[in-house]
């Protein structure tokens, strides 16, 4: 008796969501992770730089020192990788995303525009959003706000926000981080179609 080969599952979708630092992408991807009808997981990235108070190695990122981040490099193990402000290193393991798109999850990367930039090469039919300050104010007091740099450091992610806005262009979708829930809702607005290709794709005979 003849048996029917299985569907492939078609993979699930990537979404890059980028901004500057301390524009809320975090905040954003939390909630959005929290509430999704859809399979959506946040790639745990790697990073160099020390954690912060209150973060959850393994959860908010890989540490790792800087020996295992050039080996990872070497190893080939990382989708995308940069500099990010000129100190540490970051990147996204590919262990964090091929895995998951295989099983039909969309995966989200929260990176800075560098990775997205490489990531639109890498991967042409990923959704990029850009989450955006309402201004530049706003942006400044956020940073403060969640005071967990040094006004050195404060500053340089201010300077690198300059030309990180005028990468926004390059975006499919540019959401203005005013309001929490309704950049969230227009997030959500967003990737929603990823979802309903995906699911014809994997459901039709
Ligand atoms: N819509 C909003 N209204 C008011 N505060 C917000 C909003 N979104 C985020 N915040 C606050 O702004 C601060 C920065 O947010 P968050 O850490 O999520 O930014 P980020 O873009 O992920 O930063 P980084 O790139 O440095 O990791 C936090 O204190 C967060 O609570
Ligand atoms: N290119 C990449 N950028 C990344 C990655 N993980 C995080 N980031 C971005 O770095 C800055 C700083 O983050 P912070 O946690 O030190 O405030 C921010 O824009 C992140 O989105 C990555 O894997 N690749």
């Amino acid at each position: 008796m003849q048996t029917a080969e299985p569907e492939p599952v078609q993979p699930g979708p990537l979404i890059v969501l980028s901004g500057p630092s301390g524009v809320g992408k975090s905040t954003l991807v939390e909630r959005l992770v929290a509430t999704s009808p859809w399979p959506l997981r946040r790639a745990i990235t790697a990073t160099t730089r020390p954690p912060r108070p209150g973060e959850i190695p393994g959860k908010s990122y890989h540490f790792w020192t800087r020996e295992e981040f050039e080996r990872a490099i070497r190893n080939q193990h990382l989708l995308e990788w940069a500099r990010v402000f000129d100190t540490d290193y970051y990147g996204t393991p590919r262990d964090e995303v091929e895995p998951y798109r295989a099983k039909g999850y969309g995966v989200i990367l929260v990176i800075d525009v560098q990775g997205a930039a490489r990531i639109r090469e890498l991967v042409p039919d990923a959704l990029h959003i850009f989450l955006m300050p309402p201004n530049w104010e706003t942006l400044e007091q956020r940073l403060r706000q969640r005071g967990d740099l040094s006004e050195e450091r404060l500053q340089r992610r201010l300077q690198t926000a300059q030309t990180e806005l005028a990468a926004a262009p390059h975006f499919d979708v540019v959401v203005i981080n005013d309001n929490l829930d309704s950049a969230l809702q227009q997030v959500q607005q967003a990737i929603a179609p990823r979802f309903a290709a995906l699911k014809s794709r994997n459901t039709n005979p």
